[in-house]
Parts: C-alpha cells; structure tokens; sequence
C-alpha cells in the first residue's frame, strides 16, 4: 500500500502544467517515419467503439495504424483495452460486444476476411502435446502451405523457420503439456507457436502478450525474432505486450498506449518519452519507461477518480497534438485501397491425411488409450473364455451362458469405445475451434480424421478380445467366427459414432459423461436380452430402434444359433428350448432380421456422426 501511496504522490497527484505548450502538443508537424510501401499489408482502425451489451464502453474513438516492416504494440494497465481492441481486429472473441468504426486492410473493408492475411500467435500455446516439434512442424508446413509446393520445398520451408526461431535442437522433443507431461521448456513452446503461424509467410502477424510467461533473456529473443520478420521481412507486426523490459520497449517501431479504452499515446518510443515529458509526466533516469507510462494511465485502487482525471487529461493532451495529427494522416494515405494476396487454401484430402496422421500418432502414443486398452481388452477376452470356457455345448446350460456371451460382446464394445472417446475428445475443441478460425482446416477434415483415428484402435483392440474369447468358448467355425468380428466392429462403429457425437455436442466431459450413462443403461436395457422386445410398452418401444444393442444382440444371436449344432438341443428340465430357431423365437428375434441389422447399424452410424458434425460445426462456430 506504501507504494501505491508514494507512486500516486509522485504521479497521480501531481498537477500536470496546463500552460505548458510544447510543439508536440501544438499541432507542430512531427516528421514521417514510414514510406508508402509497395508489398506489404497495412491496417487502420478508425472511431472503434466497442461496447458491451450491458452498455459498458471498452474502447471509445480509438484511431491507429499498422504498417509493414514495422512492430507495433498495444500497452496499457491491466484492463485497458489491448485485447479487445486485438480482438476486434482480428473479428475474433467478440461475442457480447457491440462494435462501431471502421477497420481497413489495405484501404479494403475486409471484416472476417483479415484472418485470410494473417496469423494470429495467441497468449496460451496449445499444441498436440504427443507429437515432437519435427513432426507438428511437418504437419503444420502441410496444412499450411500450398499443396502445388513440393515436398522438398516445404521441408526447406521448415527448415529455415526451425532454424530462425532457434529450434533446431528442439525437433526430435516431444512438445509436452504444460503441467500434465514433461516436454519443451515455455521459451520454446512460445517460439514453436511463432515457427507455426509464419511456415504460410503470412504478411500481418497479430501477437497477444508473446512475452508473458517467459524470462527477460527469452522474452528478448521472442521480440527479436519479430523485429526480424518485420524489420528484415517487411511484415506488419501487432503485438500487446505487458510491461517489456527498457531493452525489449525500444525494440518497437510503434506503441499505441491505451488508458480506459482511449487512446493516451501513438508514436515511437523517443517521442513517447517527450510526449509524457511534456505532459508533465518525465520520468527519472534508470526507470523503465514501459513501466513509468503505464503507472500514469493506471487506475489504482483507492486512487480511481485522481487516475481516471489524469488519464482523461493525457488522452485529450494526446487528442490535440501534432502526433495524433500524424496519425491521421498516415491514416487517410493508406486507406488508398491496395491489392491483397490471400494466403493459400490446401486441399481437403491433404489436410485429412494430415489430422488423420496426428491423431493416429497422438492415439499410439497415450498409453492410457492404446497399451491399457490392449491389456484390458486380452484380460477381458481371458476373463470370458475362461468364465465360459468350451461353455457351448449343446445344452440348456449352454444356451443360457451363450447368450450371455454375446450380450457382453455388445456391451464390452460399446462401454469401453465410448468412455475412451469421451476420456479424450473434448480436449481436443481449444485447438480444433482455433485453427478453424486461422483457417488451417474445416471441422469435416477433422471430424472424418478423428473418426479414422479411432476406428483403427478400436477395431483391433476389440478383435483381440473376441477371438480369445470366442475360441476358448468353444464357439464354431471359422465363418460364423468372422461373421462375429464383423458385427462387433459394426457395434463398435455405432458406439463410436454416438460418443463423437455426445463430445460434439457437449461443452464439456463432465456433461458428456452425464449424458452418456443414462442413454447407455436405456439402450442396453431395451437390446433383447434384459426385456422382452415384442412385449415392451408401445409408447417406449421405439427406444429399441435407437440401439445398436438391439441390432448387434439380434444378429450374433441369430448367427450362433442358426448353427447345425443348435438343430437339437436336449432337454433334462420341465421347460426347455429344443434347438436354435426356438432360441430366436425365444427372445422374439428373426433369422431374416440379419442383413437388414447389418445394414441399419452401417447407416444409423453415418447419421449419428452426421449430427455429430453439425453439432461441432455450430459450436466451433459460436466460438468465434
Ligand atoms: N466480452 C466482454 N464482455 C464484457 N466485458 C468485457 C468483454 N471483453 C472484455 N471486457 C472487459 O473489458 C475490459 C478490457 O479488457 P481487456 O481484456 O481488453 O483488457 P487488457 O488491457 O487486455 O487487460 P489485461 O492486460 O489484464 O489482459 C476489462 O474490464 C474486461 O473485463
């Protein structure tokens, strides 16, 4: 508190000379520091008012410009406006806001479009943390560059990328995840995530807070790195940028501070340094000056209407001089419109094979999904055999632990398919919703590569258990024992689709599990084994042709019993079923139902994944 009181008496309170004309603060021209560039992507924003629904204004009248070859960061107190203000430029995160004035790309009004010219490195690294960075950077240069590129072309791409952001000893890491698995340390994820948004040579690169998180000596080569790709490459480079090192703030061609959504500041560091001075706010040798400017356009608490005063105070000094005049200027001369060149689109198959080839590896790779479900799934297949070990045999007993068998079949598919999928799939929206807004690839590309992703799991592991199991029963030939695999792959594929789409549509695993277990128990109950399918109540019947128990349980029945050996069976008790076709009777099943449930489980699951599809495109879509 101590600090706070010193800082406010050395700042806050401290009466600025209204009489105090300075020539930057009289309209005196300031010389230009740009030229008219031929190349290159240049962004203005004029009269941005952005406010909530609620009514409350997070940007008023803020004005400025972003021009080629030049690094400009956005500062201010926490609070200010910088993100909103990156946010509306981007057209992203603007859910709720209310956006008034007039942004330009290249004298064009481009809207959602400015996504289309650049690449947007953001505050939090997400990442696919199985893969190593070689192989992420491979999969990106393919989604990213242009598919008439050959593939030594984009290596060489990669290579040179690795290499200017410094992660050449990086490439056969692991990626990691922060807290959760050990991988590459935060300056590199941080540099990897600036190495992923310039593979495509975007012209614009939007940055939010690149330095955060990491040490001065990372944080130094971070913005270096981006002074080259400006400096050195011609890019617009729009940063926010918290409180940077004295080193870091005079590395900046620009900086645009903001003070409760107004803009208090725009031009180099020098002139910031004489525009605060003349303001009556000089700041004392050896003092960081981001850190000195944005203490003055704090609002601290205890202090907010001395701060907002002195903050109102700067902004209409800025307001009124002669480089807010520069600014339109600059403003109005590059409005012109000028062409500009897209970043390139890829082909769909290129970018399937490309997240089908992630996700595999990030499948083979989590032992929780590939090595335990393995175990499980022999341990189970033993369990079984030896529960009903040559169990088949050609008696009453027989049929009752048969049937019993090939209901666990249905449920063991469906149980452990379903639960898998949900275990990992709504971790993957962070990353699917972002680089569908950077327009790295459709939610179709994902979804279909998703799907195939676990479809190979998912049928191996689920064979393995059935062919332990169902020779230790004792079940027969070689034929039927195929014909089986195939109806369980298909119960699988059926639960497979129903979990992608319960993740597509649920915002989160907890309510997709909650979800889950209730529809499983009504789907399992109403599979024939468990209730009468002939006998169940006309309003609640139909539940049966929504499951794939049903239409699995039926067509391993059928296929089992049908068996010669099932012609008679022999019969010890008062009530007996005398052979096969008494047992389909039985549970009110038919022989002629079987290709028919083959077909049904084929096409129920394309629908289900269908409305998977359009419910994740909705929320991908909301989420911009
Ligand atoms: N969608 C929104 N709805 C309501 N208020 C919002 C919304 N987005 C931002 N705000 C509010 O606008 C103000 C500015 O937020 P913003 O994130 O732009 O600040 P900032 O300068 O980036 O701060 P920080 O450095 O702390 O990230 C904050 O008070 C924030 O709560």
């Amino acid at each position: 508190m101590a600090a706070v009181e010193s800082l406010v008496e050395k700042t806050a309170l401290e009466s600025p000379n209204p009489h105090d004309v300075t020539p930057l603060l009289d309209q005196t021209p300031v010389p230009s520091i740009h030229r008219m560039e031929e190349e290159g992507v240049a962004i203005t924003w004029k009269n941005l008012e952005v406010t909530t629904d609620a009514g409350r204004p997070l940007l008023r009248n803020v004005n400025g410009i972003a021009l080629p070859g030049m690094m400009t960061a956005l500062m201010g107190a926490s609070g200010a406006g910088k993100t909103t203000l990156l946010n509306t430029l981007l057209a992203r995160n603007t859910k709720g806001l209310n956006i008034k004035g007039e942004i330009l790309v290249n004298g064009q009004k481009i809207g959602k479009g400015v996504t289309e010219v650049s690449s947007y490195v953001q505050q939090e690294d997400i990442f696919v943390g199985t893969l190593t960075v070689g192989e992420h950077l491979y999969m990106q240069a393919n989604m990213r560059l242009p598919n008439d590129w050959t593939a030594r072309e984009k290596k060489e791409r990669v290579d040179a990328v690795t290499r200017d952001m410094l992660l050449e000893n990086s490439v056969g890491s692991r990626i990691g995840v922060p807290g959760v698995s050990k991988g590459i340390s935060g300056g590199e994820l941080k540099r990897l995530a600036f190495a992923t948004e310039i593979l495509a040579d975007p012209p614009v690169l939007f940055a939010d807070e690149p330095t955060t998180g990491l040490d001065s000596h990372m944080a130094m080569i971070v913005t270096k790195r981006m002074e080259s790709l400006s400096g050195d490459q011609g890019k617009t480079i729009v940063c926010t940028i918290h409180q940077p090192a004295s080193e870091i703030f005079e590395l900046f061609d620009r900086i645009l501070f903001l003070a409760g959504g107004r803009t208090a500041f725009f031009g180099t560091p020098p002139e910031a340094v004489s525009f605060f001075a003349k303001c009556g706010y000089g700041m004392a040798d050896h003092t960081n000056p981001a850190d000195h400017y944005i203490k003055q356009i704090a609002i601290l608490p205890g202090y907010e209407e001395e701060c907002k005063k002195k903050c109102t105070y700067i902004c209409d000094r800025f307001a009124e001089s002669a480089l807010n005049k520069r600014m339109d200027d600059e403003m109005v001369e590059f409005s012109q419109k000028r062409p500009l060149e897209q970043i390139n689109k890829v082909g769909w198959c290129t970018l399937f094979a490309m997240l089908a080839m992630r996700y595999g590896k990030d499948n083979l790779r989590k032992s929780s999904m590939i090595r335990a479900k393995l175990v499980q799934k022999v341990f189970m297949g033993l369990f079984i055999g030896l529960l009903y070990l040559q169990t088949n045999n050609r008696s009453q007993d027989g049929i009752n632990n048969l049937k019993g068998v090939l209901f666990y079949f249905c449920s063991e598919l469906t149980y452990s398919t379903i639960f898998a999928i949900q275990t990992y799939m709504p971790g993957d929206f962070p990353l699917l919703a972002r680089e569908y807004h950077d327009g790295v690839y459709p939610v179709s590309a994902y979804m279909c590569a998703k799907i195939a992703s676990y479809l190979m799991i998912f049928s191996i592991d689920g064979a393995v258990m059935i062919t332990i199991a169902y020779w230790m029963v004792g079940l027969p030939s070689v034929g039927r024992f195929f014909l089986t695999l195939f109806i369980c792959l298909l119960v699988e594929i059926s639960a497979g689709s129903m979990g992608i789409a319960i993740c597509s549509m649920a915002p989160s695993y907890a309510v997709a599990v909650s979800i889950t277990g209730p529809l499983l128990t009504v789907l399992s109950l109403s599979g024939g084994l468990f209730t009468n399918v002939d006998a169940m109540p006309g309003w609640i019947s139909w539940v049966q042709y929504i499951s794939w128990f049903r239409y699995g349980y039926e067509s391993l029945v059928v296929t089992q019993f049908v068996d010669p050996m099932y012609h008679s069976v022999p019969c010890n008790q008062t009530s007996c079923l005398n052979n096969g076709a008494e047992v389909i009777q039985s549970l009110h099943f038919s022989e002629s139902n079987l290709h028919g449930n083959l077909f049904i489980m084929f096409v129920y699951s394309i629908i289900v994944y269908a409305m998977g599809y359009c419910a994740l495109v909705w929320r991908v879509l909301a989420s911009r």
